[in-house]
């Protein structure tokens, strides 16, 4: 028997003002809320005029995340009614400014899990997850260790709004049932030593473990969250550079698990390098790209591009020759001893150019290499500068350049100085929303390169199907269902599709990744018509008749 204060206090079924005078009565809420019963709608209205009067977007996050936290439905029926106005808030990069001050805002836990190294036994890692989940069935957790926060680096137990924020974009945008989802965050300690000196802090006060005993911690955890949960998806975010690819690699054969900053961003680059060869007309083969930043993000993007060359024809080998990366040290040869397995998948020999000495900074290695494709994912602010990418420009008709380094604090450039110094040539995505451009009596959309335009339909699509693990074929068929979408005919037109069609377009990709589950025979179950069993794994923001919740 749930009981009135119980029911208030249960985001999941809370509806505030809007239980009915039955729904009063049964649940003993009698006397409890305001007479007015308002409808989900009127309740919508009241959530955004309020919304409207806080100053700041980080104001106007706490406040929604108080909404959040009291009644689900309410928020996501509000979120559904202002996508492209709520995304920069609610996610990137407001999200950012509320993860390095979260130990000052924290009022709740937001359902999530926090687990702790100092207590890294299964049994209590067990203990965690099911207090946590309180007997909702769990099909899909987001879990982070801190450590590469978006570009802001190591925020450790306050690296918690990633997973709850990339949740809430997985219900906006795909339909994913919140009750079905469960954030987690493994503190480690951390390296952030503003975190370490401040005695509020709520992590803990310790150096980052980078031994054998974080590889364990994880492993414990997987194990126990998989047996747990067996329908899971496991969605790892922001996790550093040194283990993000190692810790994919260890289960992706295993388990259903995804990693977004490798994954979920190399398929949305890939889908804005089709669009805008789709634009340009120009074809992949004849592509070269830098990488700027060969980090996770920029080794996950170049191996999918590289895979979209085998596909289309090239081997291996050749493939790799049209890739040129770039990190901290310069333009990367494979002489170098610091190189991490990724890096030396694509570095050059220093034999291909007569002055491989010079090639330190950015600027002459555009000049060596005259790449037709930029993408930055160096956490340099203004890294792409008007010299670069005049020069950059010279020797291609349509240059692809995505800034997509986060939050906006750290893009390598913005939409409007790249279309101004290439005179409106550049086609040009970016890691947080863009306003569109006016050029010379053109408007040019700017789509926006973020895995969130992606993550969500492939995680509802890999669970719909109920997939067994995701493979290389439903991240290729995620991409190539997103390309297609967009107009190329129309005059700066933007490369990716619009954030307010968020919905129509995870659909899509969940549709596509479904569809290759099937086809190639790696789901739990028999499914036979893909495109219901999409839909039928949707949820609604609707209030359920919750008369007989005690009956
Ligand atoms: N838009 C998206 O969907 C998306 C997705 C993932 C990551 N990102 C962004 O990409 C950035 C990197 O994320 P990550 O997870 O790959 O981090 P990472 O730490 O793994 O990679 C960053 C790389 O940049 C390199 N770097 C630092 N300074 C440099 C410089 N001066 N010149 C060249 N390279 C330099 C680092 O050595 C490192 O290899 C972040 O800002 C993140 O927000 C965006
Ligand atoms: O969170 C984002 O905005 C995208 C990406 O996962 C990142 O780490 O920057
Ligand atoms: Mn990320």
């Amino acid at each position: 028997m749930v009981k009135g204060e119980e029911i208030l206090n249960n985001p999941f079924i809370n509806k505030g003002t809007a239980f009915t005078e039955d729904e009063r009565k049964t649940l003993g809420l009698v006397g409890m809320l305001p007479p007015n019963v308002q409808t989900l709608d009127e309740q919508v209205e009241n959530v955004y005029d309020e919304y409207q009067h806080k100053s700041s977007d980080l104001d106007k996050r706490v406040y929604l995340m108080s909404i959040f936290n009291e009644n689900r439905v309410l928020f996501y029926a509000t979120f559904a009614k202002h996508v492209t106005e709520f995304m920069p808030v609610v996610y990137d990069p407001t999200i950012a400014d509320s993860i390095e001050n979260y130990s000052r805002l924290y009022v709740n836990p937001q359902n999530a899990a926090f687990l702790s190294i100092d207590h890294d036994d299964s049994e209590t890692i067990r203990e965690s997850l099911k207090n946590t989940a309180a007997g909702r069935n769990i099909k899909l957790i987001v879990v982070t260790d801190g450590e590469g926060i978006l570009g802001i680096g190591d925020w450790g137990t306050q690296g918690i709004d990633i997973p709850v924020g990339k949740l809430m974009v997985y219900s906006a945008a795909a339909g994913i049932d919140p009750s079905e989802v469960l954030p987690v965050v493994m503190d480690v300690g951390t390296t952030n030593k503003s975190l370490l000196d401040n005695p509020l802090y709520l992590g803990n006060h310790q150096d980052r473990d980078y031994g054998q005993k974080y590889y364990d911690f994880v492993d414990k955890f997987v194990k126990e969250a998989e047996d747990l949960f067996p329908n899971l998806y496991l969605h790892f975010e922001d996790f550093g550079r040194a283990n993000a690819s190692n810790i994919l690699d260890k289960y992706k054969d295993d388990y259903l698990v995804f990693n977004d900053d490798i994954q979920g961003t190399g398929i949305i680059v890939l889908a804005g390098v089709l669009g805008g060869l789709k634009i340009s007309g120009e074809k992949m083969t004849d592509q070269k790209y830098l990488c700027f930043g060969a980090g996770t993000a920029g080794v996950g993007i170049a191996q999918r591009v590289c895979e979209e060359m085998v596909q289309a024809g090239l081997s291996e080998e050749d493939a790799k020759k049209h890739f040129y990366m770039v990190d901290k040290q310069g333009l990367l040869f494979d002489d170098m001893s610091d190189l991490t397995p990724g890096q030396k998948e694509f570095a050059r020999s220093r034999s291909e150019f007569d002055n491989s000495e010079d090639l330190t900074d950015l600027l002459s290695i555009v000049k060596a290499v005259h790449p037709s494709i930029m993408v930055g994912t160096s956490t340099q602010h203004g890294a792409f500068t008007e010299d670069v990418i005049k020069e950059m420009a010279a020797h291609t008709e349509r240059p692809i350049i995505m800034p997509i380094s986060n939050p906006t604090k750290l893009a390598e450039a913005t939409a409007p100085d790249l279309i101004k110094w290439t005179d409106g040539r550049a086609l040009v995505a970016t890691g947080v929303p863009s306003a569109p451009v006016e050029y010379n009596g053109v408007k040019y959309e700017i789509g926006q390169a973020n895995n969130a335009l992606v993550y969500p339909g492939i995680g509802l699509g890999a669970i719909a199907a109920t997939a067994t693990k995701l493979n290389d074929d439903m991240i290729s068929a995620a991409a190539h269902s997103l390309g297609g979408i967009v107009d190329s005919k129309v005059p700066g037109a933007a490369i990716l599709p619009p954030v307010d069609q968020l919905t129509e377009f995870s659909e899509t990709v969940a549709i596509a990744v479904a569809q290759s589950a099937v086809d190639q025979g790696i789901t739990r179950e028999k499914i036979s018509d893909v495109k219901s069993a999409v839909e039928d794994e949707k949820w609604y923001p609707v209030y359920p008749d919750l008369t007989n919740l005690n009956k």
